[in-house]
């Protein structure tokens, strides 16, 4: 398909054009299935495929459009599909309807162990992820400097990974994610679980990032760092946009929601 652009709109980079996933479900009696996943309300819709098997329909005709510079908060109760769509976007999931475009290099932000082998020391992990994301050992040698700043890690980098703290592997990962001029930033709410001095740190760092690169994508439930990170949201319900727009109405529109208890 070939779009035409108007002077002064801006390229799209992630573009989902009513996109849904669903996962088979393959035990589980259905009636005691639906009671469970009904219970948290928001969560994706219990439904069957063309053969009658149940499903869940964990995202249902999602439309978005980033362009350069936009940074997206994904917003929902627990199971509303949030990280679904992060790992719809990274290409993990495949929808069985509807298409998903992304121009250029994918950091996925969202599986801490992805590409962490625990018993290969930091610098070792630092290498071997640069390469995987497609980086020359001139450049990654370049870069080693800033990413050894960012995490703090001393003589750890030379221990094995396993020796490290669940905080000390996210200052890994998260350093060599937004190293790389990485162009679409997928990050899950994991990021929290760094401590004030690193949230601090990884705040400037993802400042600094944007100003490079180009989009991010952020699922949380905290929506004040939503609110401070983020320029656009959406609200996701049961798999289902139900609002999507500047961060600050999507937020107003959700808490008042949540306060009215739906
Ligand atoms: N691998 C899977 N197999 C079956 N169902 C799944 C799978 N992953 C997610 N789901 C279902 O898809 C729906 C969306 O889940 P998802 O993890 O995307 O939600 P979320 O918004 O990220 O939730 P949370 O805030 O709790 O992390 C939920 O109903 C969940 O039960």
């Amino acid at each position: 398909m070939i779009s035409m652009m108007s002077e002064g709109e801006r390229e799209p980079i992630v573009s989902l054009d009513r996109v849904s996933v669903s996962f088979p479900v393959y035990q589980g009696g259905s009636r005691s299935l639906k009671k469970r996943v009904l219970f948290h309300g928001s969560a994706g819709k219990i439904g069957r495929d063309a053969n009658h098997k149940i499903i869940i329909e964990a995202l249902r005709e999602v439309s978005l459009s980033l362009s350069a510079g936009d940074r997206l908060a994904l917003i929902g109760a627990n199971g509303a599909g949030k990280t679904t769509l992060l790992r719809t976007i990274a290409g993990i999931y495949e929808p069985i309807e509807g298409s998903v475009v992304t121009h250029g290099r994918i950091s996925p932000m969202f599986d801490i162990s992805l590409g962490i082998d625990a018993d290969l020391s930091g610098y070792e992990n630092i290498r071997l992820r640069a390469l995987l994301l497609g980086l020359s050992p001139g450049a990654i040698e370049e870069h080693l400097p800033d990413i050894v700043k960012f995490t703090e890690l001393g003589d750890y980098l030379d221990m094995p990974v396993r020796t490290y703290s669940t905080g000390m592997i996210l200052r890994l990962a998260f350093a060599v994610a937004t190293c790389f001029k990485p162009e679409i930033l997928l990050m899950d709410e994991w990021i929290l679980a760094g401590d004030a001095h690193f949230m601090g740190k990884a705040e400037a760092r993802v400042q600094n990032f944007i100003e490079r690169a180009s989009v991010m994508v952020l699922a949380s439930h905290d929506l004040k760092l939503c609110s401070r990170w983020c320029t656009m949201g959406v609200w996701l319900d049961q798999g289902r946009v139900r609002e999507l727009g500047p961060i600050g109405n999507v937020i107003k529109q959700y808490t008042e929601s949540v306060a009215e208890g739906q």
